[in-house]
């Protein structure tokens, strides 16, 4: 993205301003900013929803402009917020055909993709079920299948686990991140959650349509001002060091996951 600017006919200035940032293959990148900041804006420009003002955005080589619009859309699989929004199937199977069949897959490659990405989701069992019957969480599992039976370069989640209770996401996000090492999949994710925040190697901040900060997270956990600058809650296993530190341990004063304040205490516990 070079320079990108964009406004909404009815506003008076400018929704995305001057914003210019590099992504490589295969990066898990989070994108955060409070509401309005311009998140939803900037994904919808990069899937050539809305037509860019100045600037510009290359995928892949690919410029992201009106007679590109197939083939960048064909590298980019969008999940969101609310799965029901996306269901057009009246079964898991056919919900997960009909992006297929509009890339005119045989009805053999289906069967082979629609199998595969069940087995992916751990939805094998519920090929014939109705999507409209599954719990929400089941239902982004079957969005998702949707999605990466396109096999996109690029998968874009806009909020998508929000509505999720925490075991569930966790699990979803796991099936990402390891369809994302495996096929070498680029993920850009648009959200608050700092659990999802902590998978991504990088971290876009946004503040009313411009970027203010691209950092990773480490750096952005190392500072409360800036958690509680972008509403974000402090990871578990930051909150926990906190409480060890104000109680007199001797552990850095610094983000840890749980991997590594594990260690920390376990150095600590075997000098005692
Ligand atoms: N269709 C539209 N027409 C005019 N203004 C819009 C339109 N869509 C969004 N905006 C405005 O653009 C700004 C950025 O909106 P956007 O949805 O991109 O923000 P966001 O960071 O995704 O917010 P949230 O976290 O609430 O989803 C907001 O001020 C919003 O009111």
């Amino acid at each position: 993205m070079k320079n990108l600017n964009f406004k909404y006919e009815n506003s008076k200035e400018n929704t995305i301003n001057d914003v210019s940032f590099n992504i490589k293959r295969g990066e898990w990148v989070s994108v955060i900013g409070h509401n309005g900041s311009g998140k939803s804006t900037l994904i919808k420009l990069l899937d050539g929803l809305l037509p860019i003002d100045s600037g510009s955005i290359t995928i892949n080589d690919n410029l992201v402009k009106e007679n590109n619009l197939d083939q960048i859309r064909k590298s980019i699989g969008l999940v969101f917020q609310n799965p029901d929004n996306q269901f057009v199937g009246a079964t898991v199977e056919d919900d997960i055909a009909f992006g297929l069949e509009n890339n005119q897959f045989s009805r053999n490659d289906m069967n082979v993709i629609i199998d595969k990405v069940l087995k992916v989701v751990d939805m094998s069992n519920y090929r014939t079920h109705e999507p409209s019957k599954l719990s929400g969480g089941q239902k982004q599992r079957i969005a998702l299948a949707g999605v990466l039976a396109l096999s996109p370069k690029i998968l874009i989640l806009d909020e998508a686990t929000s509505m999720i209770d925490p075991q569930g996401r966790n699990e979803i996000l796991d099936i990402i991140n390891n369809f994302r090492t495996d096929n070498n999949m680029t993920v850009i994710s648009i959200t608050h959650d700092v659990e999802e925040i902590k998978l991504s190697s990088r971290v876009l901040l946004l503040k009313s349509g411009m970027l203010i900060e691209d950092t990773n997270p480490y750096e952005l956990f190392n500072s409360v001002e800036n958690l509680e600058k972008y509403s974000l809650e402090m990871p578990f296993s930051a909150q926990l060091s906190r409480h060890l530190i104000n109680s007199g341990l001797d552990i850095p004063n610094s983000y840890m996951d749980e991997e590594e304040l594990i260690k920390c205490i376990k150095k600590l516990y075997l000098k005692m």
